[in-house]
């Protein structure tokens, strides 16, 4: 283990490829709220990273620590090999984040905002302030609203001005917090095709999100988190790889299919309108298949459903993923 590179030099780049690693980072609120409890996060170069948790679970904590906005109780962060919050000054430039809703101004148009935010930066050259702008713009796909106020546009349309803002220079690392919050489907495929093509682009993402099914579809690693601990992590696959999924047979004979089931030795089965479900036995599928017709069984489906993200949370933490939206 490296517990000892928290005493390395500011200069030291001794992660490796990890864009994003934790050590035993903790976060006690004021209050004596326990938000984060000694997480471990390893982010690794050019994946898709999903910080999955239920409302609650620490993740905007976690998320706050990274980019220096606020202070750990203990433990290391380090962010493209640096140490955070010392190193945020150096570090920052190459993230772009998204946290907590863009701050935008109603009353500029997409592409003053995108201007008045770019002459912020000490560092931007104001000779090429509108390319830039304009390549943002064309980035998030609001070429054509540019011209708007921002306070004409629709959610979707506000959060992806606010990515365009992080996307305002190169970025090695993008970090957003729920970035399809309060957004309607429609809204969230646009966000989630946009950190697919970042991503293809070479970028590291980091996105928080209490959607199981949005971790699914994007990301390529996750990390789970309940009640400020880190559950699990790793490739998005391994994880409901390691759940052996369900059989499943659909047939108008459920209760003659669920004897023969079990007959056969399948464990756990249980029978729920046409669909009768039980543990994959290790065995030849086709044998169990057989044996169901030659019973008399009319057998309209037959197979083993994968094991999604939610079986894999509910296997790990115990508990339903229960989260309002
Ligand atoms: N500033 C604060 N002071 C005290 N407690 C806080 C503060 N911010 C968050 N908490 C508490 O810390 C815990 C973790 O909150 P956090 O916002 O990090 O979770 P989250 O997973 O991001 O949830 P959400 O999706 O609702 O934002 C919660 O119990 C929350 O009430």
């Amino acid at each position: 283990m490296d517990e000892a590179s928290a005493a390395e030099p500011d200069s030291a780049r001794g992660t490796g490829d990890d864009v994003i690693r934790t050590r035993a980072l903790t976060k006690r609120y004021r209050g004596g709220q326990l938000a984060v409890d000694g997480l471990d996060l390893t982010v690794p170069a050019g994946s898709v990273f999903g910080f999955l948790g239920p409302n609650g679970s620490g993740k905007t904590t976690t998320i706050r620590m990274l980019v220096g906005l606020i202070e750990p109780t203990s433990g290391t962060a380090r962010v493209l090999g640096r140490p955070m919050p010392r190193s945020t000054r150096a570090v920052l430039p190459h993230v772009g984040a998204l946290i907590e809703g863009p701050a935008l101004y109603g009353f500029l148009s997409g592409r003053d905002n995108l201007l008045r935010l770019d002459a912020a930066d000490p560092t931007a050259d104001p000779r090429t302030r509108r390319t830039r702008a304009a390549a943002a713009l064309d980035r998030v796909g609001l070429t054509a609203a540019a011209g708007k106020k921002a306070k004409a546009y629709s959610l979707g349309m506000k959060q992806r001005l606010g990515l365009a803002a992080a996307l305002l220079r190169p970025r090695r690392l993008l970090v957003l917090d729920e970035p399809t919050n309060g957004l309607d489907p429609q809204g969230m495929r646009e966000i989630r095709t946009l950190v697919r093509e970042l991503a293809g682009d070479g970028t590291t993402v980091f996105l928080s999100s209490h959607l199981l099914d949005e971790i699914e579809q994007v990301c390529t690693h996750v990390a789970v988190m309940a009640r400020g601990r880190l559950v699990t992590q790793g490739p998005v696959g391994t994880l409901a790889a390691g759940l052996r999924g369900r059989l499943v047979v659909t047939t108008p004979d459920a209760a003659d299919a669920a004897r023969v089931l079990k007959e056969q030795g399948v464990g756990d089965v249980a029978a729920d309108g046409d669909r009768v479900t039980g543990d994959p036995p290790d065995r030849d599928l086709a044998e169990l298949n057989t044996a169901l017709v030659t019973a008399g069984v009319r057998v309209r489906g037959f197979g083993v459903e994968r094991a999604s993200l939610e079986d894999a949370f509910m296997a790990l933490t115990g508990e339903g993923f229960d989260v309002a939206g």
